[in-house]
């Protein structure tokens, strides 16, 4: 009896350096944890399977659902790398440009679910107004929600926004487009479904860093999909009168693997000020019912500036045959 026990804890224990690795590893990019696996069969035996743990939630844990992504092409990626944020973000804030990812037993810290909410009913004026019922064929674009000056907590019945991704995704390579997000439920009109995540950038930095993504994609680097999103916000005379640059190309949600359709897709945005915060969230909600398995797009704009715009494959009856592209 003594010498089956012995024998049973024998071969639960891991070998030090498999446990070293299980705390490492998941903080290593696709590059890094392929030469790792190569060194020997017990750190590819580890390595195989954070990238099936990546593979099974983009999100990292950080959302009420798992991100999975489908079946990649043969040839590709199983999964794309970017550092996961729930909501935008300053771009010091992932100053250390590592999150830990892939690793059951090593969970992502930080996000919105981890905090604890202070309990509603703080008698702000928005608390329990419920604001998207009345969103769908209204027109609204901009609408204000519960934020730092309010005492509520994300339960609150006016932070409909805030409490990240409402409905199962799932994302899925396409051979023209690169990855695509699809519902992977049935979404009913006017629902919302994610804010678009991402660096919140000044404009100069915009400007910087889409002359590099334009560079690399003219220069036809494969995985160079750039998820830059400038928004604008006008005056009724016309003239902007605030600018928004979100980056989630590096850092980002589910929203940033959201492609452009030429029929305005399934989608619409509407931006969402939090009281007391400065700047607005861009937010995606349905403009139709989605079926499960259908692919999430809105239009990324209307005009088309550069001369070297890329190609659209939205498949829509009215496509333009190029990509939106605007000057930054
Ligand atoms: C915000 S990302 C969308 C996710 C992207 N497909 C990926 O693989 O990460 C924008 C990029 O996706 C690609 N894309 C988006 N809509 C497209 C379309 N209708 N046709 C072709 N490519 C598209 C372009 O490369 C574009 O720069």
């Amino acid at each position: 009896m003594k010498g089956q026990v012995k024998k049973k804890s024998e071969t639960t224990q891991l070998h030090p350096l498999i446990e070293c690795a299980e705390l490492i590893l998941p903080w290593l990019n696709p590059q890094e944890l392929s030469n790792i696996s190569l060194t020997c069969k017990a750190l590819s035996l580890v390595t195989n399977s954070i990238t099936r743990h990546r593979s099974l939630d983009a999100a990292r844990s950080l959302e009420d659902f798992p991100l999975p992504f489908g079946n990649s092409l043969f040839g590709h990626p199983p999964y794309a790398y970017f550092l996961y944020t729930p909501s935008q973000v300053l771009p010091f804030v992932f100053h250390s440009s590592r999150q830990p990812w892939g690793s059951p037993s090593l969970p992502c810290c930080g996000g919105p679910k981890t905090c604890s909410p202070v309990p509603c009913g703080c008698g702000c004026d928005g608390c329990g107004e419920e604001w998207a019922q009345g969103l769908p064929g209204m027109g609204l674009e901009i609408v204000s929600e519960c934020g730092p000056c309010c005492g509520c907590g994300l339960e609150c019945g006016n932070r409909l926004t805030q409490r990240g991704i409402s409905a199962k995704l799932k994302i899925v390579r396409d051979s023209r487009k690169g990855w695509c997000l699809f519902a992977d439920q049935l979404i009913h009109r006017g629902q919302f479904i994610c804010e678009y995540a991402g660096e919140l950038l000044t404009t100069k930095e915009a400007r910087r860093r889409q002359q590099i993504y334009d560079e690399l994609a003219s220069g036809g680097c494969a995985s160079s999909a750039s998820a830059l999103l400038v928004v604008r916000e006008h005056l009724p005379s016309g003239k902007v009168c605030l600018r928004i640059n979100i980056d989630a190309t590096k850092i980002g949600n589910a929203a940033r693997f959201i492609n452009h359709s030429c029929d305005g897709g399934n989608l619409f945005t509407v931006l969402v000020r939090n009281s007391g915060a400065i700047l607005p969230r861009v937010c995606f909600f349905a403009s139709k019912d989605i079926k499960e398995g259908e692919e999430l797009t809105f239009s990324y704009g209307e005009t088309r500036v550069s001369s070297k715009c890329l190609p659209c494959f939205c498949g829509s009856s009215c496509c333009f045959g190029t990509l939106p592209s605007e000057n930054t």
